[in-house]
């Protein structure tokens, strides 16, 4: 089931919290949940409202028990573990001290400027999968690393995944060395080792796994929406060169398990409700879904109408005080496989996910240019560079440079919530 619409979600809602009216991530409507610490202080769980984070532990007494329990620890990961009911009953709660007047004197003590505060992951990550359901994506790269044969045959009937590396997760503003690794051109004899000359970023939702499933035991389609705690945005950082040599028969390597940033705050299943639409449908002639893979609830309501946007600064653009340059707009609708149908087919072989478990959708990208979400795509392998306004021009990433991620959901008639951003810069690659 995907949590249902209440009153949380009104957009007549508004709160006292100074900044939280009509900032564009995090209204009164959003409510998203992460980890932050103080100078000095320990890791603890926060709200993110306006420019601000709500300290919870401190308003503990206030709080649903089941949830309040849970908030003093460094880890979102008990919360998760907790039965959907008792996050909704927190939403509603911390909805009702952040919009009734008549709690601010009890709360507005707990609030930190989010300058203030520094924000770790959210969860103590045992185990990160991503996936692979940008179809556009799944054909443009497949067009590059395989002309005759880009979209492989299981494609359309199996959510494709690799199992990531959960220990090289790092929240948005922890710096990516280049990574150094094997590549071999395609006219040398011998592949060479040194830093990549092809790193990219990939535009992806982050999912945050909720209560586990037991060793064994599948979880059905119809249930997969209360294994799901929220969303962030990811960064699965790619060495094209290191992938385009290691990645037969086995799958992505040392490419990508190097570093992967994720935005800090989980916005929560929750929250999302109103931003659930139609999966589009499947174009015709492909094959329909196996049914443990098929829910019509989740066909109805299983998309995400989140927009998402990459842009990126260099070191020059940075010293001229020239703005960010927008590389790409894309939309989290651009999905073969919904969330429900990926979080099934992973437990589908008894495979036990865990709370705080991340899974990465794969790469979002648009049918068009405007909307690809990689530079493998944009500058199509390196062929079109882009030009820059410093009269740069970027084929892959540069030392120096900042790649930042953004998304946010939109509906009619609705607030919009953001994700926040999922940002890091470039340093050169270590001897
Ligand atoms: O071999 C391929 O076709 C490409 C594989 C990937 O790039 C793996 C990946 O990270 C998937 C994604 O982000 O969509
Ligand atoms: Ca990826
Ligand atoms: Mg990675």
């Amino acid at each position: 089931m995907i949590p249902g619409i209440d009153d949380t979600h009104n957009p007549a809602r508004t709160s006292w919290v100074p900044g939280a009216e009509g900032h564009p991530d995090f209204p009164v409507q959003n409510l998203p949940l992460g980890i932050f610490s103080t100078p000095g202080g320990p890791r603890r769980a926060g709200v993110a409202i306006g420019d601000s984070v709500l300290d919870l532990p401190l308003i503990a007494a206030l709080l649903p028990r089941a949830a309040a329990a849970c908030l003093s620890t460094p880890t979102l990961n008990a919360l998760f573990a907790l039965p959907a009911a008792d996050r909704v009953a927190l939403r509603r709660r911390l909805s009702e001290l952040l919009s009734d007047e008549s709690h601010r004197a009890a709360v507005e003590p707990a609030l930190l400027p989010v300058a203030s505060c520094t924000l770790h992951l959210p969860c103590a990550i045992g185990d990160y999968t991503d996936f692979y359901v940008g179809i556009h994506h799944a054909n443009n790269i497949g067009r590059q690393f395989r002309p005759d044969n880009p979209l492989l045959p299981n494609y359309k009937w199996v959510p494709i995944g690799y199992h990531g590396r959960a220990s090289s997760v790092q929240p948005s503003g922890v710096p990516v060395v280049r990574p150094n690794g094997q590549r071999k051109a395609p006219d040398a004899d011998a592949p060479a080792f040194g830093p990549s000359a092809r790193l990219d970023y990939e535009l992806e939702l982050g999912v945050w796994v909720g209560r586990g499933n037991d060793l064994g035991t599948p979880i059905p389609i119809g249930e997969a929406g209360e294994h799901v705690a929220g969303f962030c945005l990811l960064n699965d950082w790619s060495a094209r060169d290191f992938q385009a040599w290691e990645y037969q028969p086995l799958g992505p390597f040392l490419a990508k398990n190097f570093h992967t940033s994720v935005s800090p705050w989980v916005v929560t299943a929750e929250a999302m409700a109103p931003f659930r639409v139609a999966q589009p449908p499947r174009p015709e002639g492909d094959p329909h879904p196996l049914p443990y893979l098929w829910d019509e609830a989740d066909q109805a309501r299983g998309a995400l109408s989140i927009e998402l946007e990459v842009q990126l600064e260099t070191a020059a653009m940075r010293e001229a005080g020239l703005p960010p340059v927008t590389l790409s707009r894309g939309s989290a609708t651009n999905m073969y496989w919904t969330v429900a149908q990926i979080v099934t087919h992973h437990a589908s072989n008894g495979c036990n996910l865990a709370p705080g478990d991340l899974l990465g959708t794969g790469t979002l990208s648009a049918p068009e240019r405007e909307g690809f979400g990689s530079l493998m795509e944009i500058t199509r392998g390196g062929a079109e560079p882009l030009s820059l306004p410093t009269g740069e021009t970027r084929r892959f990433l540069e030392d120096g440079d900042t790649l930042t991620l953004r998304g946010t959901a939109r509906a009619d008639g609705r607030v919009p919530i953001g994700l926040g951003a999922c940002t890091a810069t470039i340093l050169p690659a270590r001897a």
